[in-house]
């Protein structure tokens, strides 16, 4: 493997980095104490930079990042990364989901319990000589209702964990069913049922411009008096405020926090409550899931820049393994299809129209029209287009991509058709993978052809005429120019007609010219992919 440099700017676990460890070619550089401006000198001639929660990937410093091509994230959430500046970027961010799962739950209950019985108080008050029994008097968590908003990986480990304390639990969240909810023996409701019914409350979702405050004055209004509320998600998801006058009022007999609007944590009011127990973001503090989320995210910097694959994108979506080993024969032949329509239309696409037909119209195509648009843009816009971005970068070029699938696919195992509309027309190319013979292109326009999508080839619009392709023969032989291979076709007999030729070498635009000046012949294309 070519040599990658990897930053690591937030601790993590040197046991779970062994995948770059042991990986030849790459060279890990741990550097966890620098400030903002220090990582955005550093970053400069990076390939990969992994973070936990406390390194933030800003879009200045994505942008001082001359060869970053991968983020790893040690963790779930990815709210300290702009997303968009890597997208935009063709930069690949990648987290471990599921690698700290069991250790968020586990604090989730540890806090819960904490607060319900006092502990944290209790213990501070030994501490400092005191034998108090009678001010730390908790409440019992069997019997009682706990409303679970977020019902992800951590949310539903909660909820598994709060029955075995015999809570009743009622969740919300967007992909939770009445059916699943049955199922789990749970309830089930909206946001505003279950901040009504719960006893205690726990946030589970993401931070998010929907999640933002998700508790605030208003929610805590619906609470029932005495409610106990827990947050180790994120920072944000409770309006801090609103918590602090809330418990102030008494509508909120406790609140157990893991995660703060500003971490490092600065304004400390809160914590003088004395309802209030707190950790300093340690949801996801074990040996076991920081070596598990060190793990995955080394596995997947390294299948990156081994195969250009990950398992675990947050900017790109994730195809299933089996899926990916039938479409993956088909990338390079959808780069080129792309690119073939655009030096054929020697213009800029406006929309593209692509139909998957035969066995690919079954899978989950995304990946292959990526790779098409990223055939179409590279032409104009170089090589800072990839994956990541392609999509991205099509959008925001105004350029309408429509995707199609149906199951007949004209006699082949599967074909992929591609029409772009440009300023100066329309273009039409298909595309298989012929058995045990590689890649073909097998229509251009209306025309049926057989051509390997490889090397210098001439395109030619013409009117089918006794002796036009020995003229064209010969003036490219006077060129020295070789044809490899040609094919022809027409609409009928002394009607339109192309000519596909595989050169050796690029035509000169003075061949084109030339060729151009013959009679019969109405417009030739250089093509080279
Ligand atoms: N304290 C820590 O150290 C720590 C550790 C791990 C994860 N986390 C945080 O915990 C949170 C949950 O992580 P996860 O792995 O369960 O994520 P997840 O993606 O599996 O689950 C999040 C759930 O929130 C739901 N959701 C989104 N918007 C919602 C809304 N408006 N109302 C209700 N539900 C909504 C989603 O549908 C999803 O099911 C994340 O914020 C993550 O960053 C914190
Ligand atoms: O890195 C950490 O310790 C925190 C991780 C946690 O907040 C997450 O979202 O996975």
């Amino acid at each position: 493997m070519t040599n990658y440099k990897i930053l690591i700017s937030d601790p993590m676990s040197e046991e779970g980095i062994f995948p770059l460890r042991d990986t030849e070619g790459i060279t890990v550089v741990f550097d966890t104490d620098l400030n903002p401006q220090e990582l955005a000198e550093k970053i400069t001639g990076f390939d990969a930079l992994l973070v936990r929660s406390k390194t933030q990937v800003t879009r200045e410093l994505i942008e001082k990042a001359d060869k970053l091509k991968i983020i790893g994230r040690a963790g779930v959430g990815v709210d300290n990364i702009d997303l968009e500046a890597a997208t935009e970027k063709g930069i690949i961010v990648v987290n471990a989901p599921d690698g700290n799962t069991n250790s968020a739950a586990e604090h989730t209950m540890a806090m819960l319990m904490s607060m319900a019985r006092k502990i944290p108080q209790a213990f501070t008050a030994m501490r400092n000589g005191e034998w108090d029994r009678k001010s730390y008097v908790g409440v019992e968590l069997k019997g009682k209702t706990l409303g679970v908003v977020g019902f992800g990986r951590i949310g539903a480990e909660v909820a598994v964990r709060a029955k075995g304390q015999r809570m009743n639990i009622i969740a919300y969240d967007p992909f939770l069913t009445q059916e699943k909810a049955e199922e789990l023996g749970i309830s089930f409701g909206t946001v505003e049922e279950v901040l009504k019914a719960s006893n205690f409350v726990t946030v589970h979702t993401p931070l998010m411009k929907e999640t933002r405050h998700l508790i605030n004055e208003k929610a805590f209004g619906l609470m029932k008096k005495g409610v106990q509320i827990i947050n180790c998600a994120r920072g944000g998801i409770i309006d801090e405020k609103a918590l602090y006058n809330a418990i102030k009022s008494g509508k909120v007999a406790g609140a157990a926090l893991d995660v703060f609007e500003q971490e490092p944590m600065v304004d400390f009011r809160l914590l003088d409550l004395p309802e209030v127990v707190a950790t300093p973001h340690l949801g996801a503090s074990t040996h076991e899931a920081q070596e598990n989320v060190a793990i995955d995210v080394s596995l997947d910097v390294v299948s990156y820049f081994s195969k250009g694959v990950v398992r675990n994108s947050v900017n790109l979506p994730s195809v299933p393994e089996e899926i990916m080993s039938k479409i993956e024969p088909y990338f390079d032949l959808s780069e080129r299809l792309g690119a073939f329509l655009t030096d054929l239309s020697g213009s800029t696409a406006t929309e593209v129209n692509i139909s998957y037909s035969g066995e690919l119209a079954d899978s989950e195509v995304g990946p292959l029209t990526r790779n098409i648009l990223k055939g179409i843009l590279k032409r104009h816009l170089g090589t800072r287009i990839n994956d990541v971005n392609a999509m991205f970068i099509a959008h925001q070029k105004g350029i309408t991509v429509n995707e199609r699938k149906s199951a007949a696919a004209g006699g082949f195992t599967s074909l992929i058709s591609v029409e772009i509309l440009t300023q100066a027309g329309k273009w039409k190319t298909a595309g298989t993978l012929l058995n045990g013979q590689g890649a073909r292109i097998v229509r251009v326009d209306d025309y049926i052809v057989d051509v390997i999508p490889t090397g210098h080839l001439l395109f030619i619009r013409h009117h089918d005429r006794p002796g036009v392709i020995g003229r064209v023969g010969t003036l490219l032989g006077q060129e020295g120019v070789n044809i490899a291979t040609m094919q022809v076709g027409r609409t009928a007999e002394g009607g339109d007609a192309i000519m596909m030729l595989t050169i050796d070498k690029p035509a000169e635009a003075e061949s084109i010219r030339q060729l151009e000046e013959l009679a019969e012949i109405e417009k030739v294309k250089a093509v080279n992919i």
